[in-house]
């Protein structure tokens, strides 16, 4: 859905950056972010974040990139290849998210969608490197496939268990879940698209940029 945020897009920015993440005391296990694009030259992306074709009408990232922390990269790899049985290839959305950009999403929606948003003073599982945003594309045509709602389209069709759509929309949403469930990632009852690995608390939120990931900072 592109729509468009109501605050000022750089002064919202500048205040996220100067926010300050929220104060972890569990131990966690260093980060080792995996860039998508080196896991199956197959899996295709439409990093929505990095344009202006999203829910918030801003360029929020400085490249087109999808991370996740190893073990949940590896599992989308499997996940991909058991999907390609079925006849589906894997679109990515979005994986990694620095926490700042958690910080805008929550500020520039307005409160009754924020079911829809993670809320920054916990962190997005986004921002642990464990969540990932995505859906499935046919791999005869190429295409990709209709589900019940859009991606990010903060409404009811969006609900995981939404009744609502074609029947053969909710297959499709349920060969993606199942697939996801099997190598351990759990749908989140808000966002048909929006999957949490299993191992999401043993990593901190992250607050590195796009840029610094590519140079290895
Ligand atoms: C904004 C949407 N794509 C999303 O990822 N929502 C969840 C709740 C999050 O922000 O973690
Ligand atoms: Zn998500």
């Amino acid at each position: 859905m592109r729509r468009g945020v109501r605050a000022d897009p750089v002064t919202l920015r500048t205040r996220a950056l100067a926010a300050t993440p929220p104060v972890e005391t569990a131990d966690h296990r260093p980060a080792d972010l995996v860039d998508l694009a080196g896991l199956d030259p197959t899996i295709r992306f439409d990093i929505r974040y990095a344009g202006r074709n999203n829910f918030m009408g801003l360029k929020l990232y400085e490249r087109p990139a999808a991370y996740l922390q190893r073990p949940a990269a590896e599992a989308l790899g499997r996940v991909h290849r058991a999907l390609a049985t079925k006849g589906y290839g894997l679109l990515i959305h979005d994986a990694y998210r620095p926490w700042f950009v958690t910080w805008m999403f929550w500020e520039a929606t307005p409160a009754e969608s924020h079911s829809f948003v993670a809320d920054p003073a916990k962190g997005s599982r986004h921002n642990r490197g464990c969540a990932v945003d995505l859906t499935l594309y046919d791999l005869k045509t190429g295409k990709v496939v209709e589900m019940p709602g859009r991606y990010d389209e903060m409404s009811a069709r969006s609900y995981a268990d939404f009744v609502g759509g074609t029947t053969a929309q909710r297959a499709r949403r349920q060969i993606l879940r199942e697939a996801m469930a099997a190598e351990g990632f759990e749908v989140l009852p808000e966002e048909w698209w929006h999957f949490d690995y299993k191992d999401w608390r043993s990593y901190g939120i992250g607050t590195r940029t796009f840029t610094a990931l590519a140079s290895g900072r």
